[in-house]
């Protein structure tokens, strides 16, 4: 479908960060094959008359263009970085992105570029364009000095080790969790608050607090809201962090851990977000899937917490995604945890005292046992416990017996 065009209707405006105003030259160099009906009235739109003179209007917005170019740019070579360490997941479409405006218009561009490969990469490229959108309402400056309003940083780490010494069982994550794109909505009756309050009763030493909207129903007001009820097992804010101003935003809402995805960050910004999370008493949850990433994440000083994800997000099929318009399959198989952590790495995971998180798909006291066994001291779950009637009984439930006591 190279090339496809169509325009819709005028929808509420997502800009993206190398538009709005399009950089021109950037858009005919991305999209060669695309239909030149776009470049007049995006021209004008950059205040460029038609016999070519430019107003001071334009000048001003021509700055604000070649900034935007460079971030598209800085973006471009972001995937370029990520692909050396295997990074399949791109930051942001590499033809450009598949929605343009023109007045109030909205064209839909189509080509093989600017579909994303799935899921994980769809909910990326959506980030990206909402990150910067909040990062425009709120400069880091700005939240850098609201983190002195925000509540204190709460050990997370602490929390689990404790709850594992307490019970002998892997410590539990409890995720509050309202949908996903694999199981649609979970729960219609979502009260966060209520939630959380059971799975704190329930045993749960730290709780995991979805806050993307668009894909899994979840907000930073469920977050705040949570905290600000006097709930105390530390929050793990589970977001899609692509850039350092998430982990701050994170923090003036009250989070005590983050979550970093191997599959979507290079190296370097692992590292560098590490850093910046131990500077504001934060625990980073990185999140692995594969061998590959595995080794990636271990050959990172610093980390502490390791999680691996059943539930393989780069398979392209079959499955219908609930909230998006990729054909997905959400291949889950908790044996990945075990293959993860066997031979050499499971020995330098010892050796480093690293925790390490089974997360996903966990129903039964057997699958916990499964991970445990394999060398996980944490699980993080949600919708096996969130679906329950009464979320806290689900935590007994799902680890055959009360481990509030
Ligand atoms: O859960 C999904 O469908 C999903 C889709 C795309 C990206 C991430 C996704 N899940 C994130 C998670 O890692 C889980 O919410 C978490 O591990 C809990 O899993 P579960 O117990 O299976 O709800």
């Amino acid at each position: 479908m190279e090339g496809f065009v169509s325009f819709t209707t005028p929808t509420p405006r997502l800009s993206f960060p190398s538009l709005n105003p399009t950089p021109t030259h950037l858009f005919r160099r991305s999209l060669p094959h695309s239909n030149s009906v776009l470049f007049s009235p995006i021209r004008s739109q950059l205040g460029e008359s038609e016999d070519g003179s430019t107003s001071i209007s334009a000048v001003k917005e021509d700055a604000e263009v070649a900034l935007k170019v460079k971030e598209w740019e800085v973006g471009m070579f972001h995937n370029e970085v990520a692909a050396t360490q295997g990074i399949r997941i791109r930051r942001r479409p590499p033809t450009g992105p598949p929605l343009h405006y023109v007045g109030p218009f909205e064209f839909r561009l189509q080509n093989e570029g600017n579909t994303p490969r799935n899921i994980l990469e769809e909910i990326v490229w959506h980030k990206d364009v909402e990150v910067s959108q909040l990062k425009e309402k709120k400069p880091l400056g700005t939240l850098k000095k609201a983190l002195d309003n925000a509540p204190p940083a709460r050990d997370f780490i602490g929390a689990l080790i404790a709850a594992h010494e307490r019970t002998g069982l892997p410590a539990l994550i409890a995720e509050v969790k309202k949908a996903s794109p694999s199981g649609g909505i979970l729960r219609e009756d979502f009260d966060p608050v209520e939630i959380a309050r059971a799975y704190e009763k329930g045993g749960a030493a730290c709780l995991s607090v979805l806050t993307d909207e668009k894909y899994f129903k979840g907000s930073f007001e469920n977050m705040e809201a949570i905290r600000s009820a006097g709930v105390k097992c530390p929050l793990l804010c589970k977001e899609f962090i692509i850039e350092a101003w998430q982990i701050y935003y994170a923090r003036s809402k009250g989070a005590d851990a983050i979550l970093l995805i191997a599959a979507v960050l290079p190296d370097l910004d692992i590292k560098y977000m590490t850093k910046i999370c131990k500077r504001l008493g934060l625990a980073a949850l990185v999140e692995v899937h594969d061998e590959k990433e595995m080794d990636r994440v271990l050959g990172i000083e610093g980390i502490e917490l390791i999680g691996i994800n059943n539930r393989n997000l780069d398979i392209t099929q079959l499955f219908t995604c609930h909230f998006c318009l990729s054909t997905e399959t959400f291949e889950v198989d908790i044996s990945n945890t075990k293959k993860l952590l066997e031979g050499e790495r499971g020995q330098k995971i010892r050796e480093k005292d690293i925790i390490v998180v089974g997360e996903s798909a966990l129903f039964t006291p057997d699958d916990i046992a499964f991970v445990q066994e394999a060398g996980a001291k944490a699980v993080l779950v949600g919708e096996s416990i969130v679906k329950q009637s009464d979320p806290g009984k689900g935590i007994a439930g799902l680890f055959g017996k009360d481990i509030s006591l």
